[in-house]
């Protein structure tokens, strides 16, 4: 049919057909070339078709970009409103609080025009816009928290903080993922109060972030969630910068009230609206174990500090606990048959708390990588009967262990020279302590690394009667790991590992055996010599000791 594809004549056609009629023959050449020109019904429904994804994708362009734009503006406030609350050691605080007030408003109104966007079945597609300025929103409302209130912002907080009459989802990921970056924040906070001398300002920082440190720690532990991990890398940096100030306007500080009991806590009665570490007044669980006693100890008792522990908790269980619940019944089945066949964790919070930490012998070996602390006490074990446990040789089964949910974590932290989160050593050494009820003298290798793990190891299992010492240096040690590396199988052998190993040395453990020889428990031994040589000053070093530990026993 001309000028039909279905049928139905054109309007062309038609009129072609009326002129046709009227015997207008003139019109016709005008009226075939206007029908030459005019679309088909389905050119014209494609065109329709196409004109409306056209208008579509322009509109989600524009939705996008909105968002984008929101997203930028709401960053670039929060970051002024951070930099407007670092001015609190420069500015009246009134001054500082009606600003950041004002730049928070703002945010708001942003916030609100975004979430317009945000809303509708299309949502989702706009959140990975969104979550930057979320993530930044939530690190400026928690450097607000922390220095108003001293407290760590929970994730209601920062919810209700959003009182824009519109939904926002903030998730549990933004919530981590913007807490972890606070630690950057406090430590400039930090340094400015160092400029004015204020030291119970840099002790709470340093307080702050050890909590934030052991919630985020036990989280990544258990998830590790993409993205935490690096920003965990960023949190010890900062903390042990923050450390640094803190014990350089007081050097004598970690030694105060008795050695390693006075590390932690301000020494004397913390205010009562200050987050402290819960063992401050050195009331720390002995020969406990670890239990919700472990989680006051990391958070302190004040009941907001605990609320914001808890929201930390929170956001990480849901981040681990939902994928799981999502699982299907037979990936279910199978994980529960994995675990069953390789528990780790394997003694009750009842059996630890009943075993007798406090009444075993503990010696701690230490001196830097490839000292020879595992060559000595190997043949300790053989002379004095004692345990052998070394830190690191535990911390590489577990990571061997299959479905451990540690192992992807040791890995990276043994391969970068880094100290792996306490709570996963100690509960490895705990659980290796009982594994042997029978023996009371355990040499405990490699171990601790830092004050921290010192103090929380004295905190949570028990003190050690004296800590032998490799003194070795560098050069040797360097030649001996390298000569090692070549059938050891070590992830860490290798020169780049070794250099941060040594750097991870010098900075976190040197000062744990400058505190315990301040504490007179250092027996020093040199690594100068033959493998046999070396062991007979060890063995001479452990004899008297053990005749001394016996006279006292008596
Ligand atoms: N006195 C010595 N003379 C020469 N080589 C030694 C001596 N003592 C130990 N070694 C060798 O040096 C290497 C490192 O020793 P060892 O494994 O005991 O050190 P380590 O302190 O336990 O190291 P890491 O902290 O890395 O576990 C080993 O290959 C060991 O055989
Ligand atoms: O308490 C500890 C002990 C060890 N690590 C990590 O393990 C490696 C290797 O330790 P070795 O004692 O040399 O076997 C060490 O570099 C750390 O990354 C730890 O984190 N905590």
């Amino acid at each position: 049919m001309e000028g039909t594809d279905n049928g139905t004549a054109t309007a062309a056609a038609k009129r072609r057909a009326s002129a046709a009629d009227r015997g207008d023959k003139a019109a016709r050449p005008r009226l075939d070339a206007e029908a030459a020109d005019e679309p088909s019904p389905r050119k014209q429904a494609v065109l329709e078709a196409f004109g409306a994804y056209r208008d579509a994708l322009d509109a989600h362009h524009d939705q996008r970009e909105r968002v984008i734009k929101c997203s930028r503006d709401i960053t670039a406030l929060s970051k002024k409103m951070i930099f407007a609350l670092l001015r609190i050691t420069q500015e009246p605080l009134e001054k500082v609080f009606r600003d950041v007030q004002g730049k928070h408003k703002q945010a708001l109104d942003l916030f609100r025009k975004m979430a317009a966007d945000l809303q509708g079945s299309d949502a989702a597609k706009y959140n990975r816009q969104a979550t930057p300025a979320i993530q930044e929103y939530i690190e400026a409302m928690g450097v607000w928290r922390f220095l108003e209130h001293n407290q760590l912002i929970t994730k209601q907080q920062v919810e209700d903080s959003l009182d824009i009459g519109l939904p926002l989802p903030v998730t549990d990921e933004d919530y981590l993922l913007g807490i972890s970056d606070l630690p950057g924040e406090v430590n400039r906070y930090c340094i400015n109060a160092i400029g004015k001398g204020d030291h119970e300002a840099v002790r709470r920082c340093l307080e702050f972030m050890r909590h934030l440190k052991a919630g985020i720690s036990v989280v990544l532990c258990a998830c590790g969630a993409k993205g935490l991990l690096k920003k965990a890398e960023v949190l010890d940096s900062s903390l042990e910068k923050t450390e640094k100030a803190y014990y350089s306007m007081s050097p004598l500080r970690p030694l105060r009230a008795g050695g390693l009991r006075g590390y932690t806590s301000s020494g004397g009665r913390p205010k009562p609206d200050t987050l402290r570490m819960g063992q401050s007044d050195g009331g720390g669980k002995k020969g406990g174990g670890g239990g919700s006693g472990g989680w006051r100890n990391l958070f302190g008792f004040h009941p907001l500090a605990v609320l914001g522990a808890a929201s930390l908790l929170a956001s990480g269980y849901a981040m681990i606990y939902r994928p799981y619940k999502a699982w299907s019944d037979e990936q279910r089945e199978k994980r529960s048959k994995q675990q069953q066949q390789a528990p780790k964790i394997k003694h009750t919070e009842e059996a630890i708390a009943k075993f007798p930490f406090a009444q075993k012998s503990v010696v701690f070996v230490l001196g830097g990588p490839g000292s020879g602390k595992g060559t000595n006490s190997a043949r300790l074990v053989e002379d004095f009967g004692f345990v052998h446990l070394s830190a690191g040789d535990l911390l590489r089964e577990e990571q061997k262990r299959p479905d451990s949910q540690y192992g992807k974590l040791i890995e990276h932290y043994i391969r970068e020279g880094l100290i792996v989160p306490h709570e996963v050593t100690i509960g490895l050494l705990r659980n290796a302590m009982m594994d042997h009820p029978e023996c009371d003298r355990f040499l405990i290798d490699g171990f601790p690394r830092n004050l921290v793990q010192a103090k929380a190891f004295e905190d949570t299992v028990c003190q050690a009667k004296k800590v032998l010492f490799f003194e070795c240096p560098e050069e040797t040690m360097l030649a001996r790991l390298l000569d090692r590396g070549k059938t050891s199988g070590r992830s860490d052998d290798n020169v780049e590992s070794i250099r941060k190993r040594f750097r991870t040395y010098a900075n976190d453990t040197k000062p744990v055996i400058d505190a315990f020889a301040k504490e007179g428990k250092i027996l020093t031994v040199s690594c100068q010599g033959s493998v046999d040589d070396v062991y007979a000053k060890t063995r001479a070093q452990v004899a008297e000791l053990l005749g001394t530990i016996e006279k006292k026993a008596e």
